[in-house]
């Protein structure tokens, strides 16, 4: 049976072909050459003092299907920063989350901070194109490629510049993600083949992420209390979406998650 993720990646590939007949890498690389250098993605996520928030541009998913509708990505974004995010994701995934590389333009040139580019990344020039429109980080999905693979995309990553964040669900996954490099290593609690979303998975596989790489807590979030659960259990930072594009004043719903992630109860309990 092909599984949700399976069939995301078979889509991604088939859109990836066009745009690869478009623009040939030559000129995508061009295009990266010529933009300012990515931005310092660990300095702002890892936090003595904070869990920090990244905040997500997400209309649609496949798990709830359309979830905003989000004619001004880039002003949500600035609406984040303007709340305290310490970083933006932007899904660039177009069939299943109503994404585009056009909606990391406009995040780009809105705000100042890190943005991520997310997406289902399976090749070397989608990396490429991650940096030629601007994006500071990369997310790379440990469930969709081979160990070969994700090294190499992860040490591409890390030549240009940007910082890869990838994604483990499973204490495998995780140790494939350290095995390829990772500095910046996102446990997400929904697993991407069944969509259930369980926030304990995030408190099971915290500890066997060796210390100095950086730690987020994807999905699931639905408020500042879920935020601080993820923070005892060690996070240094929460990845959210949901929770904010479904709120009616996502600037004031990101200042709240911030202020809980900055919450001085957290200090003593935060594992490091
Ligand atoms: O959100 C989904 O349904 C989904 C399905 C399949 C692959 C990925 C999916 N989501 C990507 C994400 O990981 C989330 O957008 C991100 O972690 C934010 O999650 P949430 O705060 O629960 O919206």
């Amino acid at each position: 049976m092909v599984t949700v993720l399976e069939e995301i990646v078979a889509g991604v590939r088939a859109d990836l072909a066009v745009r690869e007949a478009a623009t040939p890498l030559e000129e995508l690389k061009e295009q990266a050459a010529a933009r300012p250098s990515a931005k310092n993605a660990l300095d702002a996520l890892a936090k003595d003092d904070a869990v920090t928030v990244i905040a997500e541009v997400k209309r649609s998913s496949p798990s709830k299907g359309a979830l905003a509708d989000i004619a001004d990505p880039a002003g949500l974004a600035a609406d984040y920063e303007a709340g305290g995010a310490s970083a933006i994701s932007v899904l660039t995934e177009g069939r299943r989350f109503g994404g585009s590389l056009a909606d990391l333009d406009g995040v780009r040139a809105a705000v100042d901070v890190p943005v991520l580019r997310k997406d289902f990344i399976v090749t070397p020039y989608q990396v490429w194109e991650a940096r030629a429109h601007g994006a500071d980080i990369v997310l790379l999905i440990v469930a969709s490629l081979e160990q070969t693979v994700l090294t190499s995309l992860t040490e591409r990553v890390h030549s240009l510049g940007m910082t890869a964040l990838v994604e483990a669900h499973t204490a495998e996954e995780v140790d494939r993600a350290v095995d390829a490099g990772a500095r910046l290593l996102g446990v997400n609690t929904r697993n991407l083949h069944t969509l259930e979303v369980r926030r304990e998975v995030f408190a099971e596989l915290a500890p066997r992420i060796p210390d100095g790489i950086v730690r987020v807590a994807e999905s699931g979030v639905r408020g500042p209390h879920d935020l601080m659960d993820y923070a005892r259990w060690g996070a240094d930072a929460v990845l959210v979406g949901e929770a904010i594009v479904t709120q009616g004043d996502p600037r004031a719903a990101v200042k709240d998650m911030v202020a809980a992630g900055a919450h001085p109860s957290l200090r003593a309990v935060r594992s490091r």
